[in-house]
């Protein structure tokens, strides 16, 4: 990880990736504009860091005070001279944010670059971290807080795919959660975005743990599978780990190393849910877990499944 230096003197002038034929058609929303920060004279130095949040592959996360406002946000910073993959990874990233708009996904208030090329990305600020540290912290959720998970987090696969992004990453430290309990998908840093129609999607990127088996062996399965399916997988399994306390494939202390993964997620059985769990639940983590990528449930069919209507009409 680099040293952090100060990068109060950020400014608003970005330039934001080219439009091109590559990019995508589809009408995506841009960002609210009712911001404090959607003057071009506004500068980062109206920003005051209160502490850090963590470091992640790409940089640093400050926990940053509007100086006039008194409103909290958190602002990622990456450095301009980062590893040309990070970088990659921070630019998609900001792709991403700049377009979404929605509750369940992580709000993006502005994006800055230095002369030196650092970049920081305004986010919302989620206080309450993210669903790993609250299951470090306060153990395993009840089958009633994880229906209210999964169905935020549903909302959210599903406006991604609808508007062609898929994640890739979906893990309980990608998911970040504030105060009210609202839960927001984060981290696009390896995330795509289906441009055309045939786009395969098929590149080993993300957090191997979570990944489905048609990504972590293509050849076994068809090397086009679409990609949205692994995203659902992913939410099985981080719902799954939620429930039980550890890595849902693994037995609970085992540190998982790639070729355990491999076997278990590839050859190994679907997982399975303890005994005396709901039958709605189990079908629930049936549906997303399903080792063939066609039978699992898309995240719109799921938003109607009875685990989640139940719950939310109570
Ligand atoms: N908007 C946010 N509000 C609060 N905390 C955040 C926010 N965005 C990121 N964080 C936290 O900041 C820390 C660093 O995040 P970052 O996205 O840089 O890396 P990471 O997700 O931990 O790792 P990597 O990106 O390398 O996979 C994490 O603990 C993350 O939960």
């Amino acid at each position: 990880m680099a040293v952090v230096r100060d990068r109060r003197q950020l400014n608003l002038r970005l330039p934001l990736p080219e439009i091109s034929e590559r990019r995508p058609r589809f009408p995506l929303p841009l960002p609210p504009t009712n911001l404090p920060f959607s003057s071009g004279a506004t500068t980062a130095a109206d920003l005051e860091k209160i502490e850090v949040i963590g470091h992640g592959n790409g940089g640093t996360v400050y926990k940053v005070q509007h100086k006039r406002t008194a409103a909290n946000y958190a602002l990622k910073v990456v450095h301009g001279d980062c590893d040309p993959t990070v970088r990659r990874q921070v630019l998609r990233e900001m792709e991403i944010l700049r377009f979404t708009d929605s509750p369940f996904v992580v709000q993006c208030h502005g994006i800055f670059q230095k002369p030196s090329g650092d970049i920081a990305i305004l986010m919302e600020y989620m206080d309450a971290g993210t669903l790993k540290t609250l299951l470090e912290t306060k153990g395993t959720f009840s089958e009633v807080d994880l229906a209210g998970v999964a169905g935020q987090v549903l909302n959210g696969l599903s406006y991604l795919h609808s508007h062609k992004i898929i994640h890739r990453d979906i893990k309980p430290a990608n998911l970040l959660v504030n105060g009210n309990m609202e839960v927001k998908i984060a981290d696009f840093g390896v995330s795509k975005i289906m441009r055309r129609m045939l786009d395969s999607c098929n590149s080993y990127v993300g957090t191997c743990a979570y990944m489905s088996p048609e990504r972590f062996d293509p050849d076994s399965h068809g090397s086009n599978y679409d990609g949205y399916s692994g995203d659902i997988w992913s939410l099985g399994l981080t719902l799954l780990e939620l429930y039980v306390g550890h890595f849902p494939l693994l037995p609970a202390g085992q540190k998982p190393d790639w070729a355990t993964l491999m076997c278990a997620i590839c050859f190994g059985e679907e997982p399975a849910l303890p005994e005396g769990v709901s039958e709605e639940f189990r079908n629930f983590i049936e549906c997303c877990l399903q080792k063939d990528s066609t039978k699992r449930w898309t995240a719109a069919q799921l938003l109607s499944h009875p685990f989640i209507c139940k719950q939310s009409v109570i």
